[in-house]
């Protein structure tokens, strides 16, 4: 057979290709065993499948002895009552597994199909689908070297794979597509990789095709693309059963799918020779002979473009986990496509306010983030004492085990008894022991190693999110040196909370449980935040969206039974400043149990639109440090004369360190901007500027709680003065939304959300000329895709959308969207939906700010 690209192929010139071929027993054991591990996650829209796969991988690899079943709520990895209650995931779960397990584990039929033969550690997150849990993706993307991303083969691409694919991507991380749900009536392979080339904006690599028995019947198996096999599960009823045909037996039995797979087969490696020189070297070695590739070949060739930045290419595969069939390839694929934490660049890290990547920091290459001395006496930094640097990336209380911290390290080495720095809290605690989870099992270790996943239990402070380090000499009273203890591995912008509710302890002996509570809530998830309204003396939680209060609500009541009021769940709104205050000092002088406690501090406050920050901060950044909060305010602390990099500073007092000053000052900020002067809500868009004075501000007596107490009055009289002047504006949330509608809806949907829903229609389709990060995303031609013939399915497709989808992006007022879904879904037959993110806080109009606050009186 003739193809395009074979006259360009003809004319390469013919390289000797030599495959790097490592030795493994020259190779450092560290390696060795990196090169055998996989830290992936399962991402997906809701109820796509992701627990249901994670089950059966579970099960295969040998670690439950029955398949988990989510209806019955009988899963390893949704093990919170309430994820099991919804049958649905809401803390990602880290499990380890190996695979391929002992030959003697799996179907002898199975085993004839070539695989790796080394047994691998598989690292498994598994996320949650819901847009209300975004952090938790979010969180769990920032430790993943690879995803599987599974699609219901009924709805095709939903709304939340897209975000998440694109989210993945920004990360860097290579990415497989497993179809799932094809036994369902309506399921169509052809149709959702079609989409997955339009919408997930890669080249779908047709890496299995479907089996149905008779072309048309039951969902029995796949046909393996690469090694040119079918695959049938039958027999046993859990899967474990693979039968396996080679092609020429097919033909035989089932022409019309051997042919079908043939098809696929030249399509891949049309495919892969687009993208990778080698594939049309091999072609030409083959005779030309699409079917000659040997299939480790093909891996090789597959693996190199999946693991390219960008990805361009997307190895699909097929399977219905529900009825046990596909599984087991699709953990093999997991091993041949995705990388080993060898194969992944650095993770990003922020070092005293800059970024660069953490093996430029490792190697040395560290001028850009960490200015040399300049002071007499001073060392410059030796970042061979960082002996290792971790990301806490899920803290999970286990009902036998207490609070787990997982923890991803990125370089050394984390032992049993060291002592960590938590570069996010500034404080240190020792690791008392630590686990490796296997399946819901856990087994004690020594040591977690550069790349792997583990789990230390009995830490006292780390939170969700947190950087530990451990840095040479270092215990449990000391710091590591300016700017290492403000490292960040991966930071991550978290948005503001667009949803609060009030909680209130139901007697006074139930107050110190329901704080407890709370603050493992809290350690769990950051993305949730607490604080107490000192007028009315009542506790607020505000998170992402209602479920998400609503899931807290349910842990707090029925896993911790903890005996508290809960209010309904409210929107959040923010009050601004519209006019500056000029620098205000406040003093403290009080005794705190016992003690003489003395502190001043001098703030102001600016509309942030009119804070003009290099003014503020001048010319040496090292004399300033700069917040920016999640509600868009500025905080920054003037500390002239008091360098962040190096050493003490005979102007402070010698109980304390600038790092704790700053801390406590950021502390007293916090509480100010929590609650606003005029109606009690949290301020936003304001900047704050605080001058330190270490020779009038601090005294022997100054103690961080002082120092926090007097910043936070001082900051309230500047907001306070700030609304005297000229009263303070009511911010409401607008959130991003992005609405899939069937075209005939379209009208329909455009005037409810810019009429009556006083939103603003950004853009139809896509076609926002502005955003700049759509014109990157590549284009496929959906008619360029190959894929095998749906035999169920009905329609065509021709916008590239599913059945002439039309997509809008609309801002919208988050109160008007309340309780959407059910009306999209009556306006569009049950076939819209939408995800939506916080776009920012917009200031409201009178008439708006009228109803808002009638609204709240009405409630209180
Ligand atoms: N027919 C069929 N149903 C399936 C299949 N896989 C999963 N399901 C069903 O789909 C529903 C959702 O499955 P889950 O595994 O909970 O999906 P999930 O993606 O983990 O969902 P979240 O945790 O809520 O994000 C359950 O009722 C499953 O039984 C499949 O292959 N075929």
């Amino acid at each position: 057979m003739r193809i395009g690209w074979v006259q360009y192929a003809r004319r390469l010139t013919r390289r000797n290709v030599t495959v790097s071929r490592r030795l493994w027993s020259t190779q450092a054991l560290p390696e060795r065993t990196l090169s055998k591990t996989r830290n992936i996650g399962i991402i997906a829209h809701i109820d796509a499948g992701k627990t249901t796969t994670t089950e059966r991988m579970l099960y295969y690899s040998g670690y439950t002895r029955r398949i988990g079943d989510v209806d019955e709520g009988s899963t390893v990895t949704d093990f919170l009552p309430a994820e099991r209650a919804r049958g649905i995931t809401i803390q990602s779960a880290a499990i380890t597994f190996l695979w391929p397990p002992s030959n003697s584990a799996l179907d002898e039929n199975y085993n004839q199909v070539p695989r790796s033969s080394f047994t691998h550690n598989i690292n498994l997150i598994d996320t949650p689908g819901h847009a209300d849990f975004t952090f938790e993706v979010l969180r769990s993307l920032r430790v993943l070297d690879g995803a599987v991303c599974i699609l219901d083969g009924v709805a095709g691409v939903e709304a939340q794979t897209e975000k998440v694919w694109l989210q993945a991507g920004n990360y860097q991380i290579p990415r497989i597509i497993y179809i799932n749900k094809l036994d369902r009536a309506g399921a169509a392979f052809s149709r959702t990789t079609k989409e997955i080339g339009v919408r997930l904006h890669g080249w779908p690599a047709v890496c299995q095709i479907p089996w149905w028995r008779d072309g048309k019947g039951d969902f029995m198996g796949v046909g393996d693309v690469v090694y040119l096999r079918g695959l049938m599960w039958q027999g046993a009823r859990d899967g474990s059963q693979i039968q396996s045909f080679e092609l020429r037996d097919l033909e035989e039995a089932d022409n019309d799918f051997a042919s079908e797979m043939k098809k696929a087969r030249i399509a891949l490696v049309e495919l892969l020779s687009e993208h990778d020189d080698a594939m049309v070297e091999l072609f030409l070695e083959h005779g030309e002979d699409h079917l000659a590739i040997p299939g480790p070949q093909i891996i090789q060739s597959l693996r190199k473009t999946v693991l390219k930045t960008p990805q361009t290419v997307i190895p699909v595969f097929a399977g219905a986990s529900f009825r046990n069939i596909g599984v087991q390839p699709l953990l093999d694929a997991v091993i041949d496509y995705l990388p080993s934490p060898l194969e992944t660049p650095g993770p990003e890290i922020s070092l005293g306010g800059k970024s660069g990547d953490l093996s430029q920091l490792l190697m040395g290459n560290s001028k850009d983030l960490i200015p040399a001395p300049t002071g007499k006496g001073q060392k410059s930094l030796d970042v061979k004492n960082l002996q290792a640097c971790a990301l806490a990336f899920k803290v999970v209380n286990d009902p036998k085990r207490g609070i787990l911290v997982y923890v991803r390290v990125y370089s050394g080495s984390i032992d049993k008894g060291s002592t960590l720095f938590n570069t996010n809290l500034c404080s240190a605690e020792r690791v008392p022991r630590l686990l490796k989870m296997l399946a819901n099992d856990a087994q004690e270790v020594d040591s977690i190693q550069t790349g792997q996943i583990g789990v230390i239990p009995g830490l006292k402070l780390a939170r969700t999110g947190d950087t530990l380090i451990v840095y040479k000499g270092m215990n449990a009273k000391s710091h590591p040196p300016a700017p290492l203890d403000s490292l960040q591995l991966r930071p991550i912008q978290v948005p503001p909370p667009v949803f609060f509710t009030s909680i209130e302890p139901q007697s006074l002996s139930e107050q110190k449980h329901v704080l407890e509570t709370l603050a493992i809530l809290l350690r769990e998830d950051p993305s949730l935040h607490l604080s107490v309204d000192e007028e009315s003396g009542q506790t607020h939680l505000a998170g992402m969206g209602d479920l998400h209060l609503e899931i807290a609500r349910d842990r707090l009541l029925n896993d911790f039974k903890a005996k508290a009021r809960i209010g309904k769940i409210e929107i959040g709104y923010r009050e601004t400043i519209t006019s500056s205050t000029s620098p205000h000092t406040s003093q403290l002088e009080r005794t705190i149990a016992g003690k003489l406690a003395k502190a001043s501090m001098t703030a102001s406050a600016t509309p942030k639109e009119e804070f003009a920050l290099r003014e503020a901060v001048g010319p040496d950044d090292r004399f300033a440090t700069i917040h920016e909060t999640e509600d868009g305010n500025m905080i920054v602390i003037r500390h002239p004369g008091l360098s962040k990099i190096h050493g003490q500073h005979p102007a402070i007092p010698l109980h304390l360190t600038l790092p704790q000053i700053l801390t406590s000052i950021h502390a007293g900020v916090s509480a100010a901007l929590a609650r606003g002067p005029m109606n009690g809500y949290p301020i936003a868009s304001t900047a704050v500027a605080i001058d330190l004075d270490a020779e009038k501000h601090l005294f022997v007596e100054s103690t961080p709680s002082a120092i926090s107490m007097v910043t936070r009055n001082a900051v309230s009289s500047s907001l306070r003065t700030a609304c005297e002047t000229s009263p303070s504006a009511l911010m409401e949330p607008v959130m991003l939304v992005n609405i899939f509608v069937p075209e005939s809806s379209m009208g329909s949907v455009v005037q409810d959300v810019s009429s009556a829903r006083g939103g603003h229609v950004l853009s139809l389709d896509g076609s926002d000329s502005s955003n700049a990060a759509a014109e990157d995303l590549r284009t496929v031609n959906p008619a360029q895709v190959y894929t095998p013939p749906d035999p169920f399915a009905s329609g065509t497709f021709d916008t590239g959308l599913n059945d002439s989808q039309r997509q809008i992006v609309a801002r919208v007022p988050l109160k008007e969207m309340v309780g959407y879904l059910s009306h999209l879904r009556s306006l569009t037959g049950g076939r819209g939906t939408f995800v939506m993110q916080v776009d920012g806080f917009e200031k409201m109009n009178e008439l708006r700010q009228r109803e808002v606050l009638e609204g709240a009186r009405e409630y209180s």
